[in-house]
């Protein structure tokens, strides 16, 4: 196999009260890149559609994570990275992660799997510390491991895969304003009170365990952030009013997805996730801030091939 053609999807991390550990991997949009072998050894972005990002290797986060895969393998050949983005930078659905984790498992496919998934989120995240700022796998983990995962430490790496529950849904807001992760990460406080830390942990406990028991009502009690969501959501503007109107037409629960500013919602049924996204947009229809939404069945695949010659 000289060349392969991926579908890297998007990805919700922090999932409310898991900020840096838990994510989960949407189906309706993500990216799609080709990868070939080339003669000429190294690795070489040779094509970005959608979006404007750099083509210098050690600045693109596909062949930052790219490059860490390929000086440890050290193959006798090199590989090409053609981009097509629909997952627009700065939106909070890991746009970043998507091209870190993509390039990472395409190669790993080419060289005949040398590394397993753990490994590739080993890799991935080099790619999604220069995007960020720090090496956090809760966008990266969900897009190569497929469902909701935990990132229970990232020195070593040890990533949990969770169950997903049946008919379990996502809606995405994509309010058009960009916000930087790194500038998001950087307004949070260093300390926070211990009762907020008490109430964190757990919620993350009670979320984990809702979704191995298909426990809905738990999973919406779970659904709470009181230590980053009240700093982040002051950037997201009408974030109190999409959250609030989300719940009121029956989704289970609804905070910010990643850094922001993507709005996400999670519920019992398509029928009633499309209700959600109609309610979101509701509210910025009545502004000038254009969007997009997106409704989609929990992805518990991942990455996946499209096609390879
Ligand atoms: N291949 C790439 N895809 C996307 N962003 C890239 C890529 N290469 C470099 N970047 C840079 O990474 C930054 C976007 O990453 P950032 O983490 O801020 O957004 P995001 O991935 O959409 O958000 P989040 O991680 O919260 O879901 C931009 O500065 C962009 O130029
Ligand atoms: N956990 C990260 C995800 C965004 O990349 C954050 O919220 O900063």
């Amino acid at each position: 196999m000289n060349q392969i053609k991926i579908f890297s999807p998007a990805t919700v991390a922090n999932v409310s009260c898991g900020f840096d550990v838990l994510g989960f991997c949407l189906d309706t949009i993500g990216d799609d890149m080709v990868i070939r072998k080339t003669t000429e050894k190294g690795i070489r972005i040779s094509k970005i559609v959608g979006a404007d990002l750099p083509f210098e290797a050690d600045k693109n986060v596909a062949s930052v994570s790219a490059l860490a895969l390929y000086n440890d393998a050290q193959p006798d050949c090199g590989f090409e990275i053609d981009i097509y983005k629909n997952i627009k930078p700065g939106s909070g659905i890991g746009s970043s992660s998507a091209s870190a984790s993509g390039s990472v498992f395409a190669i790993n496919e080419l060289l005949g799997r040398p590394y397993n998934k753990t490994q590739l989120t080993q890799f991935a995240m080099k790619g999604e510390a220069i995007a960020s700022g720090c090496e956090h796998a809760d966008n990266i983990a969900p897009g190569i491991f497929g469902g909701f995962t935990l990132v229970k430490s990232t020195t070593p790496l040890q990533v949990l895969q969770l169950p997903t529950p049946d008919n379990l849904y996502a809606t995405i807001i994509h309010p058009q304003i960009e916000i930087k992760t790194s500038e998001a990460r950087a307004i949070l406080p260093k300390n926070i009170p211990l009762q907020n830390a008490i109430t964190q942990w757990s919620n993350v406990g009670s979320l984990v365990h809702a979704l191995h028991t298909n426990d809905y009502k738990l999973l919406s009690d779970s659904l709470n952030d009181v230590v980053v969501e009240p700093y982040r959501s002051q950037l997201i503007p009408h974030f109190d009013v999409v959250k609030a109107e989300a719940i009121k037409v029956g989704a289970l629960g609804a905070g910010i997805s990643g850094s922001g500013p993507s709005i996400f919602a999670l519920s019992k049924s398509k029928i009633t996730a499309e209700a959600v996204a109609e309610a979101m947009q509701n509210i910025y229809s009545k502004t000038d801030i254009s969007f997009n939404t997106y409704v989609s069945k929990i992805n518990t695949e991942g990455i996946r091939v499209m096609k390879n010659e």
